[in-house]
């Protein structure tokens, strides 16, 4: 079995070679070449896209429990203190934690590959969580019909929470979300003769402000949602007027509903700026992940194990408006996501996220145990 300090050694690799969603060649060779340093003997690796299946054979197996760890990063400039493993990606970080969800499972599967299970393990490395999406993908590819989980379980590091914890809750965890992509086309010109240009500098910036209003003014106040727009891109020189603009953005929500009010919104706001502007937009809503679901029946199960094993702090969470595709596996098999906590004062996507390396012997012990008590016969 890994120790902790190749656990480290093994999240320091992977921390210097993030990739961004379906880019990830060097992260799936990484894996490989981990796993097959491994015992084979009732092992099947087999690879979906840039993704990874690793299917453990269980002693006298009646059952399959799964879990799934995300493999993709983002694109962001590292500003931790890390010397020599930062990313040697420029531009890319694993800023979200992904790195040690892949290093967490590797733990796992090297335990229970010198240690057979008595039940079957399926270990899901997905591509592309921070988008477009790997989850939707993987739940029709070949393996997942041939070794279809009972149960599944995942993951996401939490920075607001000490090492020791882990944070979740029966029924709503994630958000419903969708990305926001929106292309404005006006009329460029001299930045002198503003009468004979459609500025859209200044149509986006209207529009961003517009958007705000769509909480606070047509999301039920009783009810959750966010519109987060994180970019903001037009023009090409301070004394030429922009003829395009860009918008990009994530929308939340606790219901579905409330999405699509959302959406209507936002599609109203958009005829109003074309008229008021007179210019073009097109609006894309990207990847759209559904919510974050845990099984009652296995979260229940999980809180239970959880308060018994005395080296686990268990914390009964607020949903959050974060987002997962994981919750696309939640939707077709009983299982649940929990948060772990790995005491960061930088939270997710920061580029200075530095979890505490500590969390991870100390999920690759939990996840083992919960394997070994939960997943024998029944
Ligand atoms: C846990 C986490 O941070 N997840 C991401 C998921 C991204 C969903 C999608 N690409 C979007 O931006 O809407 C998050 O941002 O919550």
């Amino acid at each position: 079995m890994l120790s902790t300090e190749e656990l480290i050694h093994i999240r320091r690799d992977l921390h210097q070679i993030p990739e961004l969603g379906y880019e990830e060649v060097k992260t799936q060779q990484y894996l490989l070449a981990r796993l097959h340093e491994l015992p084979q003997e009732f092992m099947t690796i087999e690879l979906w896209k840039t993704g990874v299946f690793v299917f453990l054979n269980g002693k006298d197996p009646s059952r399959t429990i799964a879990y799934r760890a995300d493999i993709d990063g983002l694109p962001i400039v590292e500003q931790t203190s890390y010397g020599d493993y930062k990313s040697k990606h420029e531009g890319n970080m694993h800023a979200c934690g992904h790195d040690v969800h892949m290093t967490i499972a590797l733990g796992v599967i090297s335990y229970f590959s010198h240690n057979q299970p008595s039940q079957n393990q399926l270990f899901i490395f997905q591509p592309a969580e921070e988008g477009p999406g790997g989850a939707k993908q993987m739940l029709e590819s070949e393996q997942l019909k041939k070794w279809w989980p009972n149960e599944i379980l995942a993951l996401h590091i939490a920075p607001e929470y000490p090492v020791g914890t882990i944070a979740t809750k029966p029924g709503l965890l994630f958000a419903n979300t969708s990305e926001l992509f929106i292309h404005l086309k006006g009329k460029g010109g001299h930045a002198a003769y503003p009468h004979t240009a459609n500025d859209m500098v200044v149509a986006a910036s209207h529009l961003v402000t517009q958007l705000q209003t769509i909480v606070s003014r047509n999301v039920n106040p009783l009810d959750a949602g966010v519109v987060t727009i994180g970019v903001i891109k037009g023009g090409t020189k301070q004394n030429i007027i922009a003829d395009t603009a860009v918008i990009e953005g994530t929308i939340r929500t606790k219901s579905i509903e409330t999405m699509q009010v959302i959406k209507k919104r936002i599609e109203s706001l958009l005829n109003g700026l074309e008229i008021g502007f007179d210019c073009q937009v097109e609006i894309d809503y990207g990847a759209n992940y559904c919510q974050v679901y845990n099984d009652e029946t296995v979260s229940n199960s999980f809180i239970e194990f959880a308060k018994a094993n005395e080296h686990v702090n268990l914390s009964i969470c607020s949903e959050a408006m974060t987002g997962e595709d994981f919750g696309y596996f939640l939707e077709q098999i009983p299982g649940m996501m929990f948060w772990l906590g790995v005491e960061s004062p930088f939270g997710l996507h920061d580029a200075r996220l530095e979890p505490n390396e500590d969390a991870i012997p100390f999920a690759v012990q939990t996840i083992i145990e919960y394997f070994k008590q939960h997943n024998s016969a029944k």
